[in-house]
């Protein structure tokens, strides 16, 4: 097994947005060669035609294909909608081995029902990463099966650092890590769709409400990042005693901005964790969390 993820064969079972950011990623940053990357789906050709020509990877929906990919692979990463879990998880089971890491990105499914769907007590790392691995600004939570070494460690950790950052908790946080940095992002785009809207209704032209929106968010992650203090705290300093800010931070909190938020992360994890439930395996029922 390659140490290194430059050497090591990378098989992406699923070829949608999250398997697409994190390519993106490890190629753009030169952590992999997409030569050794193989991406396969069920069906989608248009799909698979444009990774191979956009990366210069290896793409297939062919099951002999498949199956060789699989075998061959050092990485195997997880990269389909939870409800296509069980299905993926019965075609993959026999072509797995011990020698092999699996990775998986499923929100809301524990490593304990991977393990029961495989019959297997490989070495499987979860993660929950999010779409700006594309640009090498991903956030990614990872939890370690049993059987994790730590050559196994590193290689995962090396994987998702080409593409951003990486917070290792224990697999019980990985749901509400769900709510805030793998939903985070689209509750940012809403958050600035809703900015744009409001700057063309009070006259600004597209273009510009869209554009100030954008270096405002930009500029505002920045802050916190250079100055490292606190969002409160920076929040004080655009807040003129009865000033502007004041008031329409008044007009935030009369529709329970912060309720509002803290409600749609804590959901994004109920839902995780209830798509993972939702995912049904044989038993030993025991093992399943
Ligand atoms: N999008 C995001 O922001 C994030 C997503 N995730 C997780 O990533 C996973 C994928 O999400 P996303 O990329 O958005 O989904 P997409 O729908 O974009 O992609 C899913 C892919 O899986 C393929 N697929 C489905 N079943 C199989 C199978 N049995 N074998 C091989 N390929 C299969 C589909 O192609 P075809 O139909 O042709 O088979 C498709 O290419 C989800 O489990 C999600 O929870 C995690 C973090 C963030
Ligand atoms: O919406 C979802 O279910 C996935 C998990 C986090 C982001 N996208």
């Amino acid at each position: 097994m390659s140490t290194t993820l430059s050497q090591a064969k990378i098989a992406f079972v699923g070829a949608g947005s999250m398997s697409e950011a994190i390519i993106r990623g490890l190629i753009q940053t030169k952590v992999a060669d997409p030569q050794h990357i193989y991406v396969m789906n069920r069906s989608d050709q248009d799909r698979l035609t444009f990774l191979r020509s956009e990366y210069g990877l290896q793409a297939t929906s062919d099951p002999i294909t498949k199956e060789a990919y699989l075998r061959q692979a050092d990485v195997v990463v997880l990269c389909m909608k939870p409800k296509d879990v069980v299905t993926a998880f019965e075609d993959l089971k026999p072509l797995l081995n011990e020698d092999q890491l699996l990775v998986s990105v499923i929100a809301g499914l524990s490593i304990a029902k991977m393990e029961v769907l495989l019959d297997s007590n490989m070495a499987i790392v979860r993660t929950m990463p999010n779409t700006s691995s594309t640009i090498g600004l991903g956030a990614t939570g990872m939890s370690f099966s049993a059987n994790v070494n730590d050559t196994f460690k590193q290689l995962a950790t090396q994987m998702f650092e080409a593409v951003g950052i990486v917070s290792v908790v224990e697999e019980e946080k990985l749901e509400i890590l769900t709510g805030v940095s793998g939903s985070g992002p689209a509750y940012v785009y809403y958050f600035m769709e809703a900015m744009i809207k409001a700057g063309i209704e009070g006259g600004l032209t597209e273009e510009d409400s869209r554009q100030l929106t954008l270096q405002t968010v930009l500029g505002a992650a920045h802050m916190v990042q250079h100055t490292q203090e606190d969002p409160a705290e920076l929040r004080r300093k655009v807040t003129s005693p009865n000033g502007a800010t004041q008031a329409s931070i008044e007009a935030l909190d009369q529709y329970q901005f912060t309720e509002a938020v803290t409600k749609a992360v804590f959901r994004s994890a109920e839902r995780a964790k209830e798509m993972g439930e939702q995912i049904a395996a044989p038993s030993p029922v025991s093992k399943l969390s």
